[in-house]
């Protein structure tokens, strides 16, 4: 392969947002394997993994292309492929139609339609109604925005139940809305280190349009209530105290970058706080996938001496 070639594929490997759907891809992991007892069934969980993974890519290469005027104007994204023009459109939207349609065929021909269904609407919901809409509207665009990014367990566990089970609903969607509380502090904790970017670019984002000290205190209220959402799987009785040290632990980091926030040392403190986000979503997945499948034993009626019930 020459060396153009290789060059090409790093640019459409890049379209992908290969680190943010890496993160996405195993959080659908996490939702595959609470779902059942045991290990998944293999078919569903590897072809739903690739369907997703597809899916979230060719959402990220159509943010791209919708986003190239605003990816200009911002240093951080000034260096994207169509930015650059080391890609042109047509050749952008050729790969996302490509990407897109593969996910929907593995997924309605290896897994089950309603996962196929679902992953669409995820899909539609971050590449056209967030970008194209809510990103140009509103300062409450990554919340509700956030809930295509936070859809991935709910698309796992609809892989490998088809949504069979009494509870998978309510379960699935406590891994969603983890996430979707999850989303404030990530996003706007690096949107107050950029400011200067989305300002520029016009995109109404809240450090933007309320200001730093309105946007700190958002991020604070948003990691309280997180710190109270995860302990729900708890309460409900999907996880055990492996995963409730791990959250506590967790939690009370995030607390404290929130809080310190509000007062920095300096203004680099902001993208600490961004890069803490990342780490603890990560390792809270990997609480639960560790409880849920190393340590199914170790519950809260075990260790205070009562029965399992159920
Ligand atoms: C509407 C929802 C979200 C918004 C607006 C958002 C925004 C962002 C932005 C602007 C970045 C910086 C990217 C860069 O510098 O290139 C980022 C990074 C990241 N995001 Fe999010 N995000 C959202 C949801 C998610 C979700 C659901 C996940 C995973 C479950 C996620 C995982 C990550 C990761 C892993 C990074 C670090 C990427 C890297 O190191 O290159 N984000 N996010
Ligand atoms: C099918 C499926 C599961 C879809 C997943 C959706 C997905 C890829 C979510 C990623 C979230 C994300 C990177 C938002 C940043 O967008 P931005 O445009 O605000 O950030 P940018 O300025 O870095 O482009």
């Amino acid at each position: 392969m020459n060396r153009a070639r290789s060059l090409d594929l790093r640019q459409y490997w890049a379209l992908t947002k290969p680190r943010v759907v890496a993160l996405i891809v195993f959080t659908a992991l996490v939702g595959m394997f609470l779902a059942v007892p045991g290990l998944p069934p293999l078919r569903e969980t590897v072809f739903g993994l690739l369907g997703i993974w597809l899916a979230a890519a060719s959402a990220a290469a159509i943010n791209h292309l919708i986003d190239q005027r605003i990816d200009k104007v911002m240093v951080r994204t000034a260096d994207r492929p169509l930015a650059t023009g080391a890609l042109n459109p047509s050749q952008v939207l050729a790969f996302a139609v490509c990407l897109g349609a593969l996910s929907m065929a593995i997924l309605i021909a290896l897994v089950n339609p309603l996962t196929a269904g679902l992953t669409f609407a995820s899909l539609i919901g971050y590449a056209i109604v967030y970008t194209g809409f809510l990103k140009r509207a509103t300062p409450q665009n990554i919340v509700i925005g956030g809930i295509a990014g936070a859809a991935p367990p709910l698309l796992g566990w609809a892989a490998v139940t088809n949504m069979q089970g009494q509870w998978d609903w309510a379960h699935a969607l406590l891994l969603v809305l983890i996430i979707f509380v999850w989303t404030p502090p990530h996003f706007w904790a690096l949107a107050i280190f950029r400011r200067e970017d989305y300002a520029r670019a016009l995109v109404p984002m809240l450090p933007v349009t309320h200001g730093v000290a309105y946007t700190r205190w958002q991020i604070l209220f948003y990691t309280v209530l997180l710190c109270v959402v995860t302990l729900l799987p708890v309460a409900i009785g999907m996880s055990g105290l492996f995963y409730l040290g791990g959250a506590v632990v967790l939690g009370l980091a995030f607390l404290w970058y929130a809080w310190r926030l509000l007062d920095p040392p300096d203004e680099l403190f902001a993208m600490r706080v961004f890069n803490y986000s990342v780490v603890y979503l990560m390792a809270l997945f990997a609480f639960l996938l560790v409880d849920h499948w190393l340590m199914p034993w170790l519950t809260p009626a075990q260790a205070f001496g009562l029965e399992r019930i159920g």
